[in-house]
């Protein structure tokens, strides 16, 4: 019999999404999420798809190791386990894999130093998806781990995408350069984006938008990124739910001046208390359109401050490519919510953008057109699935080996 499971760990800063997958079919076997990890109030909240209810586990995870080790649990307790033979991978989304990493690759010593090595430029990340992939080895040393890097679809960007204006030997040493994320979804969508058009993806230039938590726009031609909106790390860029995106860098030196601001405490402040929580207070698009219905100037304020940042990389990413097939909006705001669909694409009809009211309105979980019959440019709806796309690279590359 061959082993056709894979389990994917997307390890965050403090939380672990994890979902089992069967390869055969591409069926999810159990999903769940730990959250608020090395906090008093940490949860794990388990849901077995192939029988038996939703459970939920409250109190202290201290750390990544802990909390795999309380998945394993889960998945044991539904006959699951990681110890069976039908597992023949773990795949894991790591964020960070600088220039180096330009496909998913096998884990093995080499591989987990250069992760580690790339720690600096993805602090809160990085350290989470190493600790991540130990512990899957600890408790599976004979199977294949496969890292899945965010970073990997943007490295076809050209280098004068990729650098930026500073002394070419500094940025060298420190290996500063936009390097990109959200990759796996990237590649997903514009993928996915080509196929609603029923082209190839070679044929078609698409502007992604993964409007999550995290939020930034790629442009991608002909199914090639060459150009996306995050830099060294995931903080440049579009306005997100706790992070600024771009501001002057001068601003940093003038927090530190006049300030008096440590460089620790402004990369909190830019980090986890900047866009959305920043300017409104709270980071939740669902509960800034609730306060924008009650009148509330500042969700409206905020609201508007996340638009014209996404329509301004609209409208650069148009002038990248050229010609736009499509733009395709994805991830948490991007699915569901449609003011910020009809808000961005507003006023672009000379661009031959535009999109159907009562298109724009239909819910649901299939990649769907909303721009208007006339429209030269096509609006799509592509809900993205990283956990997805990370088992079915992990399984292309180690699957068949085992
Ligand atoms: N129904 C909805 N309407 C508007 N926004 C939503 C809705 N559901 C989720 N969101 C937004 O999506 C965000 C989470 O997106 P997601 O892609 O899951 O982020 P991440 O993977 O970065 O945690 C939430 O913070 C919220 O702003
Ligand atoms: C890289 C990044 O921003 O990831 P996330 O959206 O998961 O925070
Ligand atoms: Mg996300």
């Amino acid at each position: 019999m061959t082993a056709t499971r894979v389990l994917v760990l997307n390890s965050g800063s403090s939380s672990v999404k994890y979902q089992l997958l069967d390869m055969s079919d591409r069926s999810r076997l159990a999903v769940g999420l730990v959250e608020r990890i090395g906090e008093e109030t940490s949860r794990l909240k388990h849901t077995p798809l192939t029988g038996g209810d939703e459970r939920e586990r409250t109190g202290p995870i201290a750390d990544h190791e802990a909390a795999l080790k309380a998945v394993a649990e889960e998945l044991a307790a539904d006959g699951l386990g990681l110890d069976s033979p039908d597992l023949a991978a773990i795949g894991h989304r790591v964020v960070h894999g600088g220039k180096h990493f330009t496909a998913p690759t096998v884990v093995d010593d080499a591989v987990l130093a250069e992760i580690e090595r790339l720690i600096p430029v993805a602090p809160l990340h990085n350290p989470a998806n190493l600790t991540g992939i130990r512990t899957a080895q600890a408790l599976r040393p004979d199977l294949p781990q496969v890292a899945v890097f965010d970073t990997a679809f943007h490295t076809t960007m050209p280098e004068s995408a990729a650098r930026y204006a500073i002394d070419v030997e500094t940025a060298d040493r420190h290996r500063v350069r936009r390097y990109g994320f959200h990759g796996t979804s990237h590649a997903y969508v514009s993928r996915a984006t080509a196929e609603l058009l029923g082209k190839a993806p070679e044929e078609v230039n698409v502007i992604v938008l993964h409007l999550g938590n995290g939020a930034s726009a790629s442009a991608v031609r002909g199914g090639k990124c060459v150009d996306t909106s995050m830099g060294l790390t995931p903080l440049e860029g579009l306005v997100m739910g706790t992070r600024s995106g771009d501001l002057d860098p001068a601003v940093i030196f003038h927090l530190a001046r006049v300030g008096g601001l440590s460089v620790d405490e402004i990369d909190s402040l830019l980090n986890k208390k900047s866009g959305l929580v920043g300017l409104c207070g709270d980071n939740d698009m669902r509960e800034i359109r609730r306060r924008i219905d009650e009148g509330d100037e500042q969700a409206r304020l905020a609201f508007d401050i996340y638009i014209h940042r996404l329509k301004k990389y609209i409208g650069a990413y148009y002038a990248v490519l050229g010609r736009v097939d499509a733009v395709a909006f994805t991830a948490g705001v991007g699915e569901n919510a449609a003011p910020v669909r009809e808000a961005a694409l507003a006023g672009l009809e000379e661009l031959g953008l535009a999109v159907d009211g009562d298109l724009n309105a239909v819910r649901g979980d299939e990649p769907r057109l909303i721009s208007p019959e006339y429209a030269r440019v096509k609006v799509a709806v592509v809900p993205t699935d990283e956990e997805l796309e990370i088992a079915t690279q992990t399984y292309a590359l180690a699957g068949k080996n085992n």
